[in-house]
C-alpha cells in the first residue's frame, strides 16, 4: 500500500482528503443555513451544544449528528471550543466565522451562499468536457468544435452575465453577495487606504452592482461625485438615488467621465484581451479630465502576494483563479500579468497595495486585524468556501486522464506535451497550467527542479494512487464520490437537521424523518436506489472494487496473521468480490462466501471458487469460522450495527469455539495519522459523508466498544492500517 510502494504512509490519507474537500465547503453552508453564528453571536459566550439544539431547534434526536458537524467545523477553525470548567463542549466563535454574523457591515454569509448555490457549483461538473473542447480556428478544415467560452456556457447554455440577465432570483441573489463583500471590504478602503481617494472630484465604478461600493464611497468622502456604470437589468429596479448616478450600459462601448474609474472584482472576470479593451474605455473616461489625478483604481488579487499562512493563503487565491476559469472567461493575475494588461491598454506606471491595485488579501487583512482577530481569517473563511475547488479540480484531472498520461511519459512530462497528450487546445494551455499550479500546490502532483526552462509535472506519493485500472488505482472511487448523486445530497444537509422527529403519540412532531439527506434528495435510501438504478450500482461496485484491490493487498501481506487458523470466511456486504478474490488469492484453501444484496449479485457470472449468497444480513447470515465486514458497519446506525453484528454471532457461533471471530476493516476516529490535522479532517469528513449519504458514521473506539458489547462480544482488538482504517477483530 501507501507505505510499501507508494510513498511514506499517509498519502492515501492526503488522496482522500482531496476527494472530500468539498464537504468543507458544504458543511460550513450548512452551519450557515441553520443560522449558528448568529446564533453563538446572539448567545453572548460559549454555547453548549445543549443549547445550540434548542436555539437552532434540532430535533434532540440528532443532538450527535449536530456533535459530529460542529466537530469537523472546530478542527477547521471556524468555531472553537473554549476551554471551560462545566462538563459540556461549549462553541464559540472565531475570526472566521465571526465574518458570518449578522447582515451587518462585515457579513459575509450571503457571499458563502451564493457561491455554494447549484448554480454556481453545477459548471464544475463540465469543467474536463470545457478542456477538451477544441477551439475553432478560422479556415482551418480540421478544428470545428464551437468553443464554449466557459464551463459555466457548456453547464448553462449561456454565460454568466446573460444568465443573470434571465434569471431575475439570481442576480438578486448574485447581488446581494457582492454587496456582502463591499460593506466587508469597504469599510478597511476608505478608511486604511483613504489617500487613494485624495485630490478626486468624481468617481465612476465600473461593474459597481447596486452600489455597495459606491454608498461606502460618498458616506466616508462626502464630496465626492459617484456614478456607477452597470447593466441595464442590474440598475433596472433601483430606487431613485440623489446621491449616486446609476447609468444603464456597457463598460466595452463608453464609459462616463470622471476623474478616477474604479474596478472592484470587474477585471478577473474577464480574459486579457477583455480587459484591455475596457481599461482602454477607462483610460478614455479618465482623459477627458485634467491631467495629473486622473487614475484607475483596481481591487483585485495579485497572485503570489504574500500573506500571513502562505500555504492557505495561495490555495485560496488558486481555488478562487480557477473559479474565474469556470464560471468567467476571466482570472486572477500575478503583477506580470497584471503590468502587461497596463502596458497593453496603454498606462505609463502603477503601484500595488495601496493603489491602484490593492491585492484582495491586504485589504481584507487590515480589516481582520482590526476587529475580527489576526489577520488570515478571511483567508481562512474564503478557503474553506472554496474548499470544493479542491476537489473538484482533482476529478477534472483524472477525467482528463493527466495521472496515466505522466506515468505513460515515464518521466517528469512538460506542460506543452501534456496539453499535446490530452489533447487539449493550444489555446487553453495556460488555463492548464493554473489547473496544474493548484494541484501542484496541494501535493497531488510534483515540479521536479529541472534544467530545461519548461515546468514539467510529475506524480507524488497520492497521485500515483490514482494512475492505471490496475491494482492500486482509486480513480472510480474518486469518480463515484464526486457524482452528482452522491453530491447532491449535501443541498439538503440543513433541512435534514430541521426535520423533525415523529414521536408516536405526540401531537406536536408530526413530520415524517427522512433517514437521510439522500433520502430526501432522492426520495429513497442508498440501497434502494442503487437497486433502482442498475448504472449507479455498477459504478458504485467499481468503486468499491478499487479501494479493495487498494487495501486488500495490504491487509493480505502485513495483516496475514489476522486470517491465521481459519478454514472459512463470510465477507458480508461484500459487493463484487473484490476482497473476496484477494483473500482466496493469498490464502488458497479459505472458502469465501459472499453475501449481498439479490440486485448487486444477479449479474455476476458463477465462480467455483467464491460463492455468492443473495440476501439481507439483517435477516441471516451463511456460516464460517470468521464474518469479514470491510466498509459496512460505517453505512449503519449503533441500533442497526447491533442487529448486524447479533447476526454475525450467530454465523461463528454456530461453529466450533476458538477461532470464531468478527473482522472488521473500517475508520477508528482519533487513531492517530502521519499528518495529524490532515488525517483527522479526512476522517471527520468521511463522517459527515456517512450522515450525508446513509444513516452511519465514523466511530470512536468508545463508539465501537459500546456496540460490541451490546451484542455480545467478550473482546476486541484494533490494530490501524497506514492510511485512514483500521482492523479491527471481534471475538465473541
Ligand atoms: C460500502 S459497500 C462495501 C462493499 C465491500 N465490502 C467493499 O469494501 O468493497 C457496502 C455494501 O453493503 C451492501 N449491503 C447493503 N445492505 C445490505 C444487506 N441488508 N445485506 C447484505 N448486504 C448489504 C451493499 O450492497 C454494498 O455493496
Amino acid at each position: 500500500m501507501a507505505s510499501r510502494e507508494d510513498g511514506p504512509p499517509g498519502s492515501d490519507a492526503l488522496l482522500w482528503n482531496h476527494i472530500f474537500s468539498y464537504a468543507n465547503s458544504m458543511s460550513l453552508k450548512c452551519a450557515v443555513e441553520l443560522g449558528i453564528p448568529n446564533i453563538v453571536h446572539k448567545h453572548g459566550k460559549p454555547i453548549s451544544l445543549f443549547d445550540l439544539v434548542a436555539a437552532i431547534p434540532v430535533p434532540v434526536e440528532k443532538t450527535d449528528h449536530l456533535r459530529r458537524l460542529m466537530r469537523l467545523l472546530v478542527h477547521n477553525g471556524m468555531f472553537s471550543v473554549p476551554t471551560s470548567e462545566g462538563k459540556e463542549e461549549s462553541y464559540a466563535l472565531t475570526p472566521s466565522s465571526r465574518l458570518l454574523v449578522g447582515d451587518g457591515t462585515h457579513c459575509l454569509s450571503p457571499f458563502l451562499l451564493m457561491m455554494l448555490d447549484p448554480s454556481m457549483q453545477n459548471p464544475w461538473l463540465h469543467f474536463s468536457r470545457w478542456f477538451k473542447e477544441q477551439v475553432v480556428v478560422p479556415g482551418s478544415g480540421t478544428r470545428t468544435r464551437t468553443i464554449s467560452k466557459s464551463p459555466f456556457q457548456i453547464c448553462h447554455g449561456m454565460e454568466l452575465w446573460e444568465y443573470a440577465k434571465k434569471n431575475p432570483d439570481f442576480t438578486f441573489r448574485f447581488n446581494e453577495a457582492m454587496e456582502s463583500d463591499s460593506r466587508f471590504l469597504m469599510s478597511t478602503l476608505v478608511t486604511e487606504y483613504a489617500s487613494v481617494f485624495d485630490g478626486l472630484n468624481s468617481v465612476v465604478d465600473v461593474g459597481g452592482g447596486t452600489g455597495g461600493a459606491a454608498r461606502a464611497l460618498v458616506k466616508a468622502f462626502p464630496h465626492l461625485k459617484l456614478t456607477v456604470l452597470e447593466l441595464p437589468h442590474v440598475v433596472a429596479g433601483l430606487p431613485a438615488n440623489s446621491v449616486i448616478d446609476f447609468v444603464a450600459g456597457d463598460m466595452f462601448q463608453w464609459i462616463p467621465p470622471g476623474d478616477a474609474v474604479f474596478l472592484k472584482w470587474v477585471l478577473h472576470d474577464w480574459s486579457d484581451e477583455d480587459c484591455v479593451k475596457i481599461l482602454r474605455k477607462c483610460k478614455e473616461a479618465i482623459s477627458a479630465k485634467e491631467k495629473g489625478t486622473g487614475k484607475v483604481i483596481i481591487v483585485d488579487m495579485v497572485v503570489n502576494s504574500k500573506g500571513e499562512d502562505e500555504h492557505t493563503f495561495a490555495q485560496t487565491q488558486f481555488l478562487f483563479d480557477l473559479l474565474m476559469n469556470v464560471v468567467t472567461t476571466g482570472k486572477e493575475r500575478t503583477e506580470e500579468e497584471w503590468k502587461k494588461l497596463f502596458d497593453d491598454a496603454g498606462f505609463s506606471r502603477y503601484t500595488i497595495a495601496l493603489a491602484p491595485v490593492p491585492g484582495l488579501r491586504s485589504v481584507i487583512q487590515e480589516m481582520a486585524s482590526r476587529e475580527d482577530g489576526p489577520p488570515g481569517s478571511d483567508a481562512l473563511l474564503w478557503n474553506h468556501i472554496f474548499s470544493y475547488a479542491n476537489s473538484m479540480s482533482l476529478k477534472c484531472a483524472v477525467e482528463l486522464g493527466i495521472p496515466n498520461i505522466i506515468q505513460k511519459h515515464g518521466k517528469p512530462i512538460s506542460l506543452s506535451d501534456l496539453v499535446a497528450a490530452i489533447p487539449v487546445s493550444v489555446e487553453k494551455t495556460n488555463h492548464l497550467r493554473r489547473l496544474m499550479r493548484l494541484l501542484v500546490h496541494n501535493g497531488m502532483f510534483s515540479v521536479p527542479t529541472s534544467e530545461g526552462k519548461e515546468e514539467s509535472y510529475a506524480l507524488t506519493p497520492s497521485s500515483r494512487l490514482l494512475v492505471g485500472d490496475g491494482t492500486h488505482c482509486l480513480s472510480p472511487f474518486l469518480l463515484m464520490m464526486l457524482d452528482p448523486s452522491v453530491q447532491n445530497p449535501w443541498l439538503h444537509f440543513s433541512r435534514w437537521f430541521k426535520e423533525q422527529v415523529v414521536v408516536p403519540g405526540s401531537g406536536t412532531r408530526t413530520r415524517t424523518i427522512s433517514k437521510s439527506p439522500f433520502q430526501i434528495c432522492h426520495g429513497m435510501e442508498l440501497w434502494e436506489y442503487a437497486k433502482k438504478n442498475p448504472d449507479f450500482t455498477f459504478r458504485f461496485n467499481e468503486a468499491m472494487e478499487s479501494d479493495s484491490r487498494f487495501l486488500m493487498s495490504t491487509l493480505v501481506t502485513e495483516y496475514a496473521p489476522v486470517f491465521n487458523g481459519l478454514n472459512s470466511v463470510v465477507d458480508v456486504g461484500g459487493g463484487t468480490g473484490g476482497a473476496a478474490r484477494a483473500l482466496v488469492k493469498a490464502f488458497p484453501h479459505l472458502k469465501l462466501t459472499v453475501l449481498e444484496l439479490p440486485h448487486v449479485v444477479a449479474g455476476l457470472p458463477a465462480n467455483s471458487v467464491i460463492d455468492f449468497v443473495a440476501g439481507d444480513m439483517f435477516q441471516w447470515i451463511p456460516p464460517g469460522d470468521a464474518v469479514f465486514l470491510k466498509w459496512v458497519l460505517h453505512d449503519w446506525s449503533d441500533e442497526d450495527c447491533v442487529k448486524i453484528l447479533r447476526k454475525c454471532k450467530e454465523a461463528i457461533s454456530a461453529k466450533e469455539k476458538g477461532t470464531g471471530k468478527v473482522i472488521i476493516v473500517d475508520m477508528v476516529v482519533n487513531s492517530k495519522g502521519a499528518d495529524e490535522h490532515t488525517f483527522a479532517q479526512t476522517q471527520f469528513l468521511f463522517d459527515l459523508l456517512m450522515n450525508v449519504v446513509t444513516t452511519g458514521k465514523q466511530r470512536t473506539e468508545e463508539e465501537w466498544k459500546k456496540i460490541f458489547d451490546e451484542a455480545g462480544f467478550s473482546r476486541y482488538t484494533i490494530a490501524p492500517v497506514p492510511g485512514l482504517r483500521s482492523v479491527i477483530q471481534v471475538f465473541p
